[in-house]
């Protein structure tokens, strides 16, 4: 699923997909590619480092502030302030918005979206055929958290998600986001189940 808001549709289609008896959680992505893409390029550009070389899980929900990027995580270290760090969460978090808005009503990000989901087709196809430790960020049925779905790192095979990975140790500036995030991705959730009987 890239259609937005992509933390209710995911939602959305797993209702429906039950419903029709035909539901495989395994088989069910919300792509957020472009929430990691955002954060590599802005870390990258902030460290002064290679963004060719750069790893930032971006877990959450696909809006604001339900995106949160995990800079403490991210490689190579780039030694970032508190202050610069918090600047590169809002702008990952905004970068979708500001894209939308900078379009005034013509769409949003078309080019920068092909790329994340070239790249997220690209390790969906290679999970397929059996390429071992194939990792991307992706919005699926989850236990990592008391969410039924939630974006982190994934492990893709041949059945689709192999394995929803954890979130590793988080700084406190990143469980604090993580908390704050909740609530609006708990709703968004429900919205979108209650949507589909409500219809
Ligand atoms: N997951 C992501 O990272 C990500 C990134 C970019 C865009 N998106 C989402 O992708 C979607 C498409 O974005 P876009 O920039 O191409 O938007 P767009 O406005 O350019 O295109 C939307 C298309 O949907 C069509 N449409 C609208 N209502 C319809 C309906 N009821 N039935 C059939 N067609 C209908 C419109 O005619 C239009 O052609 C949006 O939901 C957007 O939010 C997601
Ligand atoms: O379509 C949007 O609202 C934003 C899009 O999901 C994006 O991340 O660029």
């Amino acid at each position: 699923m890239i259609s937005n808001p992509v933390y209710s549709t995911v939602p959305i289609a797993a209702e429906v997909f039950k419903l029709g008896g035909v539901y495989d959680e395994k088989k069910l992505f919300g792509v957020t590619t472009l929430d990691v893409v955002r954060a590599r390029t802005f870390y990258a550009g902030k460290a002064k480092v290679n963004v060719a070389g750069v790893h930032v899980p971006v877990i959450g929900g696909h809006a604001g502030l339900t995106i949160l990027p995990l800079f403490s995580q991210a490689t190579p270290s780039g030694n970032l302030s508190d202050e610069e760090i918090r600047a590169l969460t809002k702008r990952t978090q905004e970068g979708g918005t500001e894209v939308v808005e900078a379009k005034a009503g013509k769409g949003s990000a078309t080019l920068s979206m092909a790329y994340a989901g070239a790249i997220f087709a690209d390790a969906c196809l290679k999970g397929l055929n059996g390429v071992p430790d194939v990792v991307e960020c992706s919005y699926v049925q989850s236990t990592v958290t008391d969410l039924p779905f939630f974006a982190s790192k994934v492990r893709l095979g041949k059945n689709g998600v192999e394995e929803v990975l954890g979130l590793g140790t988080l700084s406190d500036f990143e469980q604090q986001g993580l908390e704050a995030l909740k609530p609006e991705l708990k709703s968004s959730i429900e919205k979108g189940i209650a949507f589909v009987h409500d219809n």
